[in-house]
């Protein structure tokens, strides 16, 4: 059985009204599972946005002509020039929306973690209320870490366990962040961000990204045509996608959404995952593989983020990139991962 209860209520700060928090309940791997989700206020008031200044947009003059803008089925991908911040904002603002940024710094990978939140914090989801969650298996050795955060910001250590091949760590991350948006997230924030943590932010990266759900382009692929696309090929994956399908190659490391979207995307990735392991087989790219036949057959993202948003550190720039947001760092994954 499915159904929505309201279960409480609850005051956004900036408001005098009280709003229903509602509970979920819904199928998952074939048990019953509950999780609660806040309600969205505007479906229930309109809310006036604040007078805001700007240059009307000139519907023969696109801002962008040199990248694609939409995808086929109306998603936008975002990019420099397509989008006005303080409208984004002020939308955000009034929703009082807060923000979870996943990132997993296992074994050796803890290295990354001080530039990555020192860099977000310079850069990402500035002016709004942002919690870091850092899944890790040394939580003694990162609460040492001298990292502070700004007002509105929150650091939260999640102690997980490790595994031995590096495909593991990196595979896990879908059930680990599917257990504890059922837990925890559903609390605590509207949105997730899940990224990897061998980054460093260089550019702003705000609520622009944000939609029930929204994969990346993967700076190596968008491109290349489908038959360069390293999905997973061999029919008996999960993870399996012919060559004369597929819309864009979508990075393992940058995806996100609403809590509930992320739930589902994760539940699903680590179920078809679970089914290959039982198979003996494991996709070509891990998570990155099982999360691209997601976005192909089961959700296509509701928004794209274009590679501005994520870019290698070693590729230089190119002409259509006016922002280089997030950079991948190089590194040496045999001495990294062993
Ligand atoms: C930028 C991007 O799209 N990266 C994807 C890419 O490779 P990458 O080469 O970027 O993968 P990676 O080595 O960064 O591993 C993915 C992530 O797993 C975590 N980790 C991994 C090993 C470990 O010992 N400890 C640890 O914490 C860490 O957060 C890391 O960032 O392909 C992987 C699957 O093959 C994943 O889909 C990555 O998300
Ligand atoms: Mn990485």
């Amino acid at each position: 059985m499915a159904g929505i209860f309201v279960l409480g209520w609850y005051k956004p700060k900036a408001s005098s009204t009280w709003y229903p928090h509602y509970l979920f309940s819904c199928k998952a791997n074939n048990s019953e599972l509950s999780i609660y989700f806040r309600s969205s206020q505007d479906n229930l008031k309109a809310v006036q946005l604040k007078r805001i200044l700007y240059p009307k947009a000139e519907t023969l003059k696109p801002q962008r002509t040199d990248v694609l803008s939409v995808s086929p089925w109306l998603a936008p991908i975002v990019w420099e020039g397509n989008f006005n911040i303080d409208i984004l904002n002020e939308q955000f603002h009034q929703r009082d929306v807060r923000i979870g940024l996943t990132v997993f710094a296992i074994k050796k990978y803890i290295r990354f973690l001080k530039t990555l939140i020192e860099t977000a914090e310079k850069f990402f989801m500035v002016g709004h209320q942002v919690n870091y969650y850092v899944f890790t298996d040394l939580v003694r050795n990162v609460t040492n870490f001298n990292i502070t955060v700004g007002t509105g910001r929150r650091l939260v250590f999640l102690e997980v366990p490790s595994y031995k091949r590096w495909q593991d760590v990196s595979m896990r991350r879908m059930q680990m962040i599917r257990d504890a948006s059922q837990q925890r997230f559903a609390y605590e924030v509207d949105y997730l961000v899940c990224i990897d943590v061998d980054m460093r932010f260089q550019d702003h990266v705000g609520v622009e990204i944000l939609s029930d759900v929204f994969g990346t382009l993967h700076p190596a692929f968008f491109v290349k045509t489908r038959h360069q696309f390293t999905y997973e090929r061999r029919p008996q994956s999960q993870a399996y996608i012919p060559e004369d399908e597929g819309d864009f190659y979508y990075a393992g490391g940058y995806f996100g959404g609403k809590i509930e979207e992320v739930y589902k995307l994760t539940n699903h990735c680590h179920h078809a995952m679970l089914t290959d392991k039982a198979n003996n087989i494991e996709a070509v790219w891990h998570d990155e593989s099982y999360l691209n036949n997601y976005f192909l057959y089961y959700k296509k993202p509701t928004k794209i983020l274009s590679p501005e948003y994520l870019w290698n550190e070693r590729d230089g720039t190119a002409h259509y990139l006016r922002k280089r947001r997030l950079i991948a760092l190089h590194k040496n994954p045999d001495e990294v991962r062993n």
